[in-house]
């Protein structure tokens, strides 16, 4: 589904990214692991468009998308979920949900998705008329997932959902993550609770200074103490 060649990319004159490689299958779950400042965010922005790439490529469902803009990106069905809570504070539950779709205008299926996407998520129901700023982190979280949902994507790319929130709540996000999955969106994660991520993940990628160290699936990394000492530090 996602093909990332030899990527390139970084900010200024300082490259950060010096050639990754990673295939994305259709229907899984895939984790990037590594240490602070290792590149995972900075290869989730060079995917979506936020950041340049000087070289490579990143092919989606056979298109080149290496140099599209990332409102093009978003309406081919990829959506970014972007460390921290990227909603709207002062719009209530629904109006930011509505603000999900906002690519979508003349989309008939629209209204389908948002009671899909509520029903998923019941807190949002619940809270459906409450601010953005009045919802705790992890229902903050939670709607930013959900407003991710709202573009209808094929593939939700999430950075760190579980920053900062306590382990119930990671583990609902982790949830949520298999239930979309089983629902046939494909998921692309950065996580930095490493135990919770191997835990939903089918294949994982380690990166560490810019590049691919390990690849393989998820179970096999899981019982590598060797692979989780060397790129990961402490396992949480
Ligand atoms: N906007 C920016 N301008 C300049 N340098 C940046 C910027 N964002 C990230 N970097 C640098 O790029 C490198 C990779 O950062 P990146 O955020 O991709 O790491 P990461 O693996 O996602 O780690 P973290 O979990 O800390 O976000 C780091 O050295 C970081 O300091």
């Amino acid at each position: 589904m996602l093909e990332i060649h030899d990527l390139h990319a970084g900010y200024g004159r300082t490259e950060v990214l010096h050639g990754v490689t990673m295939t994305i299958k259709s229907g899984t779950i895939v984790t990037m692991l590594g240490r602070n400042g290792a590149g995972k965010s900075t290869t989730l922005k060079a995917i979506t468009g936020l950041l340049k790439a000087t070289s490579g490529s990143v092919t989606f469902d056979g298109k080149d998308i290496t140099h599209a803009k990332p409102h093009k990106v978003a309406r081919l069905g990829i959506s970014h979920v972007r460390e921290g809570h990227q909603i709207f504070p002062a719009l209530t539950v629904m109006e930011n949900l509505s603000m999900g779709a906002f690519l979508r205008s003349g989309d008939e299926n629209v209204q389908a998705d948002l009671d899909r996407v509520i029903s998923m998520f019941p807190v949002l129901r619940r809270k459906s008329n409450a601010r953005g700023a009045s919802l705790s982190g992890g229902e903050q979280q939670m709607l930013a997932l959900a407003q991710g949902l709202m573009m209808s994507p094929r593939l939700l790319i999430c950075d760190e959902p579980s920053l900062g929130l306590a382990p119930m709540v990671v583990q609902e996000i982790m949830d949520a993550l298999l239930s979309l999955r089983e629902g046939g969106i494909t998921v692309l994660l950065v996580e930095q609770r490493v135990n919770h991520a191997l835990a939903i993940s089918d294949h994982v990628y380690v990166l560490d200074d810019g590049a691919v160290r390990h690849e393989g699936p998820a179970a096999e990394v899981r019982e590598s103490d060797v692979l989780l000492d060397s790129y990961l530090g402490s396992v949480q």
